[in-house]
């Protein structure tokens, strides 16, 4: 007896012949792919938060604009955090008020607590992001406190944004594994995914902080946060380390996710996770989602244009694997 899937794509009453069905087997569409990916780009905030130079505010307000002309739909642009912690973002006044700020495109921003969200708020932010993690120690590093503590700290910023009609999107770091404390259990991922979800995020970006999931961990803690969080409500943010940041990005759109959270030119890195590469580059997510026929409105030739502009600018090679054959040709 042939296996089910075989015999679905046989026409009806066609003949077994293994050639003509392997032929069909790898041009039948994979049903289960989005038609659309909405694409975060965070080059401008991740990416660029851990340079140990200072990257000029012009050169900053200059890449925003031309990721905004590339189509994509979201650029985080900076973040509202204390300037002692991560002095690159020290200048994120005076980004938001240089940037275009194109109608199409949403300019999220980092704001740990009520600080930061109502300076954001102040210099023209529509919308917020609130950092969190399923880690206790990867907390503490990096935002000075317990998950718990966070917790209430997000709960203020949340009903203050929604006091201000300001939507707010909430990240998850450490999902796929910890700098300090290793493996993460998927329960502890969909415990915190579902409080910050609760408390209004309409939102809540996966974070594989220090790129060591595998398409594996990244099916189990997915089957986990699904439990407590619907599919459309998430997004994937996957750090390249390990190389598998794209075939992770795979699972998780063949498992209901549509938002996908990348960094032009695989720039970036926490500083508060040493060790960690970059985001896994925008050129290469849009590649793989057009290949797929998946729609994403990014033009990625202005893409690649942002990309070789920022990295000119910090005197660095891409990592995108994209923007480097294409160089080439
Ligand atoms: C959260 C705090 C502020 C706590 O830091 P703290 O020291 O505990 O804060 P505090 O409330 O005790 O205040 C200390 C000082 O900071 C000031 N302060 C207080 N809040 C703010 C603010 N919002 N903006 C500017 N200044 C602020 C405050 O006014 C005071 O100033 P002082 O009196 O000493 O002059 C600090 O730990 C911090 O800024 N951390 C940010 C760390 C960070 O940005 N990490 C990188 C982003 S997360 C990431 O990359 C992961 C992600 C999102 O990409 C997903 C993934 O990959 O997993």
């Amino acid at each position: 007896m042939l296996p089910l899937h075989v015999r679905n794509i046989l026409p009806f009453g066609s003949v077994w012949n293994p050639l003509i069905v392997l032929r069909q087997l790898s041009s039948s569409p994979v049903q289960s792919f989005p038609k659309e990916v909405k694409v975060v780009e965070v080059g401008p905030r991740d990416g660029l938060q851990n340079e140990k130079t200072v990257v000029p505010t012009e050169v900053k307000i200059h890449l925003i604009d031309m990721l905004s002309e590339a189509g994509l739909q979201v650029v985080e642009a900076t973040s509202f955090v204390s300037p002692k912690w991560v002095p690159q973002m020290a200048d994120h006044i005076n980004v938001m008020l240089g940037i275009k700020k194109y109608l199409n495109v949403n300019y999220p921003v980092l704001t740990p607590n009520l600080t930061g969200f109502q300076a954001a708020v102040k210099c023209g932010a529509r919308e917020v992001a609130i950092f969190g993690a399923a880690s206790e120690l990867f907390s503490k590093k990096n935002i000075n406190c317990s998950i718990e503590e966070s917790l209430e700290r997000f709960n203020a910023v949340t009903a203050a944004a929604k006091e201000a009609n300001i939507p707010v999107r909430g990240y998850v770091s450490c999902v796929l594994g910890c700098p300090y404390e290793g493996k993460v259990a998927p329960s502890k991922v969909a415990e915190v995914a579902y409080k910050m979800f609760s408390m209004g995020c309409y939102e809540i970006s996966l974070g594989d902080t220090i790129g060591v999931g595998t398409p594996g961990s990244m099916r189990d803690m997915l089957n986990a946060v699904l439990d407590v969080v619907p599919a459309k409500a998430l997004a994937v943010h996957c750090h390249d380390t390990y190389g598998q940041a794209l075939a992770n990005i795979l699972v998780a759109l063949q498992m209901g996710v549509q938002v996908v959270d990348s960094s032009v030119a695989g720039l970036g890195g926490c500083p508060y996770a040493q060790g960690a590469s970059g985001n896994v580059a925008t050129e290469d997510v849009v590649y793989m989602l057009h290949g797929l026929g998946i729609q994403t409105g990014v033009d990625i030739n202005k893409l690649m244009q942002a990309g070789a502009f920022i990295c000119k600018a910090l005197g660095k090679k891409s990592n995108s694997k994209v923007a480097q054959a294409m160089s080439k040709l």
